[in-house]
């Protein structure tokens, strides 16, 4: 083993000290790890606020810090933001939300736990899509509201019943599009969010007391989130940290499956050949091997694996590989000689923070070719490819590894799966810029400035939603129970 001491690794220097990178990190997060990538290599050093940040990024580093083999790791940052986001006392999320809650998510979000969620999840989406068709208003909405209001509407009501206060979605996104201010209240006050989470913890206190009062009498559909809300009521917590771990939970709940959907259809719109090939294909296979949504949606969830759907598959994974840039962030609790490859060992200290970037894995052009390019079907092609194994999946999965895997993402997957087959099989669905020009062609364009797993896209996209003028005659009941007294 070759010790490295981390003084002695390159270390980004930055005309304005102390504060420098700070500014640049909010500014462009991933230009700043590229372009410190290309200048300082695969390991460097910089300083954030005063914190000591050692980023790793070639591959083999990036697996060891997820790993933590030493288990000399934290992932306090995360806690740290999730606290902001609720308002909560310091330690309350990582006793509460990782300790507590944390089995119980990962039981109810299982492939296993799937099943049991996706019969009120498939009726509420369908209901969602058709509810914004009803009036055929054809105004056109941005795109993230669109996917936005129709999933946290859908997983809200399908998690906790339909008590849970589903007007809280404008709050809920003023909430998490201001996170970075609600982290760094000194130098960007949040003055919006900070209303908005007021807001929306009132109406979350309400709806735990009303579901605590009446804990029995709640809908088989909403048994996942009973076990939530009871767990968090046997915590005896305060009612503002009652209500801020519940915020906390939904926001890792529902904010990077709403982006990354919001990405999907947003690619899609901007490729008419991807748009069309996806849409025959969930056509094909619903009439083909199934006869119709509800027949699909009956059968088991594998059935909406890549077997079935390789294009949407790969879509989906395309639209992660894209919009979900694998930087995790970990501090040092106890001070170790860290190994970041078989030859290498870092000498970390207590309260020095690593950071694993796997952006040039991902998003590498060495690796994928046309890295920049939107390619709904690359992963189809790596599949028929001779060394097919190493292209599968991507080199980092865009859900994180280790101990602090997502816990979510079978769950994820589903969702968004279910999402898209709704929308392509029921909907028509055109884009436009805020211009009013079409967005055949455009490339959707990310905010990088904002350090969250999945990129903003820069909202500038609207939609015009209408029936798919063939879905009347589908033979569905799903469909046909809530079209009823829908005119065409
Ligand atoms: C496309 C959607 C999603 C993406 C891309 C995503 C991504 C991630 C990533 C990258 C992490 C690890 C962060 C780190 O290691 O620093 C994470 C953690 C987590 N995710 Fe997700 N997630 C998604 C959806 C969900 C959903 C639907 C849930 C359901 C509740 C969920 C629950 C969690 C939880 C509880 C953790 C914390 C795990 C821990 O620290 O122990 N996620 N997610």
């Amino acid at each position: 083993f070759c010790k490295i001491s981390s003084q002695s690794l390159p270390v980004v220097t930055s005309s304005v000290p102390w504060i420098g990178t700070v500014i640049e990190l909010f500014n462009d997060a991933l230009g700043l790890l590229q372009r410190n990538r290309e200048r300082y290599g695969s390991v460097y050093t910089m300083s954030i606020a005063g914190h000591q940040v050692i980023v790793v990024c070639h591959r083999e580093g990036v697996v060891r810090i997820m790993r933590d083999a030493p288990k000399c790791l934290t992932n306090s940052f995360n806690t740290r933001m999730l606290e902001a986001v609720g308002g909560v006392k310091s330690n309350t999320i990582t006793h509460v939300l990782f300790g507590k809650l944390s089995g119980l998510i990962t039981r109810s979000f299982s492939t296993r736990a799937i099943s049991k969620l996706a019969p009120a999840y498939t009726q509420r989406v369908v209901e969602e899509m058709m509810s914004l068709v009803k009036g055929q208003t054809r105004q056109p909405i941005h795109l993230s509201q669109f996917v936005g209001e129709c999933l946290y509407r859908a997983v809200s009501s399908m998690l906790f019943g339909p008590r849970f206060p589903l007007d809280t979605y404008a709050d809920f996104m003023c909430v998490d599009s201001q996170i970075p201010r609600l982290l760094s209240p000194i130098l960007f006050p949040p003055r919006q969010a900070t209303r908005a989470r007021k807001n929306l913890k009132k109406k979350l206190g309400a709806f735990i007391h009303d579901c605590w009062d009446d804990i029995h009498g709640l809908p088989d559909a909403a048994l996942a989130g009973t076990a939530i809300i009871r767990t968090l009521r046997e915590a005896a917590l305060p009612p503002c940290d009652e209500q801020g771990v519940l915020l906390a939970f939904l926001l890792g709940l529902h904010a990077n499956s709403l982006r990354v959907t919001t990405w999907f259809l947003a690619f899609l719109l901007s490729d008419q050949v991807a748009l069309s090939r996806i849409r025959e294909e969930i056509d094909h296979v619903i009439d083909t091997e199934f006869g119709s949504l509800d027949a699909l949606f009956s059968s088991p969830v594998q059935s909406l694996g890549k077997e079935n759907f390789p294009l949407l598959d790969s879509a989906l994974k395309e639209t992660m590989r894209l919009s979900v840039p694998p930087v995790f962030m970990r501090a040092v609790k106890v001070e170790t000689n860290f190994p970041i490859d078989d030859a290498t060992n870092i000498t970390v200290k207590r309260g020095q923070y690593l950071v694993a970037d796997g952006c040039s894995l991902n998003m590498g052009h060495d690796i994928f070719e046309d890295s920049n390019e939107f390619r709904y079907d690359r992963f189809v092609q790596f599949d028929s490819h001779e060394d097919a194994e190493k292209h599968t999946h991507l080199p980092v999965s865009p859900f994180g590894g280790g101990i602090h895997a997502c816990k979510g993402q079978d769950f994820a997957v589903y969702e968004m799966k279910v999402f898209a087959i709704v929308c392509l099989r029921l909907l028509n669905v055109t884009a436009e810029t805020s211009t009013g020009t079409s967005m055949h062609q455009v490339h959707p364009k990310a905010n990088t400035s904002i350090p969250t797993p999945v990129m903003y896209l820069e909202d500038g996209i609207f939609v015009r939603v209408s029936k798919h003028v063939d879905c009347m005659y589908l033979n569905d009941s799903i469909i046909n129970r809530i079209f009823f007294d829908l005119p065409i």
